[in-house]
């Protein structure tokens, strides 16, 4: 079930606007084209059982990437293959592998009772009778959508829907799922459950994971790989931890002091003394443990107060698009 991307290229074309009278009319006529390069030459690969995170900016290219895997654009160039499958050529057959999340659109019918518009995902897969009750318990379990199986769609919260949405994406056991923003707009618990079981279906099911997302946390939470891009490029691909390292090498030990005065010398470590007291440690932790540097103060100081502050993934990526932006 490995996902390969070589060279994806996809273009966008749209009639060039015309300006003066009649411009909608001379822009129709016209054949002058601006292009955008959505996807501008990415190669990756996906291993079975990886919990991926796929960020980058508005426009990046993210959602665009996410359509070539799922065989809902055909791109301008480049080769993908999903277990073997060209996702547009066969787009049934790829249909029938992935399982698909869009956070800003339901899959499910408005008017429906969940249940119901549950029940009509059983014949686009040709699921038998039996598999598709046991699936459709293990998720409602999971997801905790018993309390609202005959609440009609359209009446349902959004994290509720998104939960029924993600029953919907899971029902026919797709071996990889693909999630377009699926905690925007949610509530800290509603982003929690929805984590959670993205958690489990890949530790216990093996389910490979692509998550588009603008909230860090979601991948800070949930993967050890992310694939970072901007304007359709490819900037990092790799560790979570590795792209810190990279970017924001430094941790910092917070203390606060019984006594007035620091005077602890600790080579390679520099300190600051902030307006409540507190003195902040800024330290490589390449270059020394957070213990030992706890211990060297404790060895001189009687400390009241200690907190370690580790770089954030999205001030390490805020930093990267703040550099990038023109
Ligand atoms: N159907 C389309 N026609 C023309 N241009 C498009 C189309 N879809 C996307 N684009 C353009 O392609 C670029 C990439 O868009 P895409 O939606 O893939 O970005 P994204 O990384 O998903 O952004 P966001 O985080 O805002 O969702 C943007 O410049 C966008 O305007």
């Amino acid at each position: 079930m490995t996902i390969k991307v070589q060279e994806l290229v996809k273009e966008f074309r749209r009639p060039k606007r015309k300006s003066g009278r009649f411009t909608a009319l001379r822009t129709l006529f016209s054949h002058e084209y601006a292009s955008t390069r959505a996807v501008d030459g990415v190669d990756f690969s996906i291993e079975p059982g990886e919990l991926i995170g796929y960020i980058g900016p508005n426009g990046a290219g993210k959602s665009t990437t996410i359509k070539m895997l799922t065989g809902i654009l055909v791109p301008t160039s480049g080769t993908v293959e999903v277990a073997g499958v060209v996702p547009w050529r066969e787009r049934e057959r790829n249909a029938r592998q992935i399982g698909v999340v869009f956070g800003q659109r339901t899959g499910l019918w408005w008017d429906l009772p969940l249940r119901d518009s549950l029940e009509l995902v059983r014949p686009l897969y040709d699921l038998p009778r039996q598999r598709f009750l046991a699936n459709l318990e293990t998720f409602a379990g999971m997801l905790g959508l018993d309390q609202f199986m005959d609440v009609p769609v359209r009446q349902l919260s959004l994290g509720q829907r998104m939960r029924g949405d993600l029953a919907a994406a899971m029902l026919h056991e797709p071996q990889i799922l693909y999630l377009d923003e699926p905690t925007v707009g949610l509530d800290i618990v509603a982003k929690r459950r929805i984590r959670e079981f993205l958690s489990r279906l890949n530790r216990d099911a093996g389910t490979t994971v692509i998550l588009t997302t603008h909230d860090l946390d979601d991948v800070e939470e949930l993967c050890t790989r992310v694939i970072l891009v901007d304007h359709g490029k490819v900037l990092y691909d790799g560790d979570v931890a590795e792209l810190k390292r990279q970017h924001a090498p430094h941790h910092e030990l917070i203390v606060h002091l019984a006594e007035p005065a620091f005077t602890a010398d600790i080579p390679d470590v520099q300190r600051t003394r902030r307006e409540d007291g507190f003195v902040t440690l800024t330290f490589d932790p390449a270059r020394i443990a957070a213990a030992d540097l706890i211990s060297n103060v404790l060895a001189v100081h009687r400390v009241t107060d200690l907190s370690i502050v580790r770089p954030k993934l999205e001030d390490v990526v805020a930093d990267i698009y703040a550099e990038r932006s023109p």
